[in-house]
């Protein structure tokens, strides 16, 4: 199955989706969750690549606090409920998708897996799941739309010192009929990232920055640093091309230039969920970028209620950083997201088995999201209420002077 085409009928129709087989591996286990995907992919790729991947910024604090964050929510569930037959489609920005979850943009897929990006959105069809496509993939967004045509793709942006190039990769992305900009707003200058600096990191040669081929060949491989270079490569990349004077009032720019919506990807305050929403922003994904930006920062999971209750209700509020489980979605969604994405869990099913890696750890986040709900006794998405979760361990206070006055 790995390499299949998925036909433009398929693509369309999100909420159906095929069951996948885990991939078979010579001398290692079948993965039953993401962490045993990362640990694979851990052992597979090379260092330089595996450390962008998976590093976080600076100490990497928030890298861990992310999945902590989520850990620290309990659960009350509802009991006898007829949780015979579930429905766990979900309506994101429009599009009816399998279950509540997007694969979150993340950049030079092809370091992962030769077929990069062509697999990831092969799977995110077949799987009924939104796909978010990185500015920065190894792949011409149009190379990507053919593969899996007519699938729900959101692009990511981000903005460049020449506008010119910004809005001709917007343009592009508008013809090829992605539905959605999720407009980064926190990378005005790259995270330290100390794997990359170690590694002087940069794109491997035979890659390009494909995006970039037809506007303007030197932005290819733009100036990366080869390899034995001093830093990271991407760092300097950064520097020296990406708009570091971006602000609210741009995002009036993008909106006369793009009749796609936008959601502005990486917010984590109350204050800033108010100005995207004045600023016409569509939608809005809490996020930090998977802790590679700013370390010390909350966790998603953490900023997410304060966002929610900022916005009452009037946009979708989406979040991602440290998804790993299918309870990780259903938290989530009790604190009020519309839907959650994921970054590395589906780079490191990629780096596994391609395609197939990536539908299998969908798969399994869609199958461990169907058991939290029927254990929560909730029966469609909607059912997925506030006072499912609350945080730390549930003690209420009479209970614990029962308990002390029984010492
Ligand atoms: C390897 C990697 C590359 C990424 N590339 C991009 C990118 O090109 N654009 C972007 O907006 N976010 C990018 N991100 C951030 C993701 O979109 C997402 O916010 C993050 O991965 C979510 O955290 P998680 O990896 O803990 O699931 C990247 C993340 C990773 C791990
Ligand atoms: C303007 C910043 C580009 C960062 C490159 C891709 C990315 O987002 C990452 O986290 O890595």
């Amino acid at each position: 199955m790995v390499g299949t085409m998925v036909s433009q009928a398929e693509a369309r129709s999100l909420t159906t989706y095929r069951t996948v087989d885990p991939p078979t591996l010579v001398g290692s286990a079948v993965p039953v969750n993401v962490y045993e995907y990362h640990a694979l992919a851990k052992a597979k790729l090379p260092a330089m690549v595996y450390g962008y991947y998976a590093s976080g910024a600076d100490d990497m604090q928030t890298l861990k606090d992310n999945e902590e964050g989520f850990k620290r929510l309990r659960f009350r569930p509802r009991v006898l409920i007829d949780v015979t037959k579930q429905d766990l489609t979900a309506v994101i920005m429009g599009t009816a998708t399998s279950f509540p979850m997007v694969l979150a943009p993340t950049a030079m897929q092809r370091m992962a897996h030769p077929e990069g990006e062509l697999a990831t959105a092969r799977a995110a069809a077949a799987q009924g799941v939104i796909m978010g496509l990185s500015s920065w993939s190894t792949t011409a967004l149009e190379d990507v739309e053919a593969e899996a045509p007519g699938s729900p793709k959101w692009f990511q942006l981000y903005v460049y010192k020449d506008r010119a190039i910004t809005l001709e990769l917007v343009r592009r992305a508008e013809r090829q009929g992605f539905l959605a900009i999720a407009l980064t707003v926190d990378t005005p200058r790259l995270g330290r990232r100390e794997a990359d600096i170690r590694n002087s990191f940069s794109l491997p040669p035979h890659l390009t920055m494909a995006n970039f081929a037809a506007i303007d060949p030197s932005r290819e491989q733009g100036k990366m640093t080869g390899p034995g270079a001093k830093g990271s490569g991407l760092a300097s990349y950064v520097a020296s091309l990406i708009d570091q004077s971006l602000s609210w009032k741009d995002i009036q720019w993008l909106k006369e230039n793009s009749k796609m919506p936008i959601l502005a990807k990486g917010i984590e305050t109350a204050e800033d969920a108010v100005l995207a929403m004045e600023a016409g922003c569509a939608g809005i994904i809490v996020s930090n970028h998977g802790a590679r930006q700013l370390d010390g920062v909350v966790s998603t999971i953490d900023a997410l209620e304060e966002v929610v209750q900022a916005v009452r209700g009037r946009i979708p509020v989406f979040v991602d950083s440290g998804v790993r489980r299918g309870t990780d979605i259903v938290k989530a969604l009790a604190l009020g997201a519309s839907g959650a994405c994921i970054g590395r869990p589906y780079v490191w099913g990629l780096a596994v088995a391609g395609q197939q890696g990536v539908e299998h750890v969908i798969q399994m986040l869609r199958n461990e999201f169907a058991l939290a709900m029927a254990l929560c006794g909730c029966v469609k998405v909607s059912d997925i209420k506030r006072d499912m979760v609350i945080r730390d361990v549930y003690a209420p206070y009479d209970v614990q002077a029962q308990l002390k006055s029984k010492m």
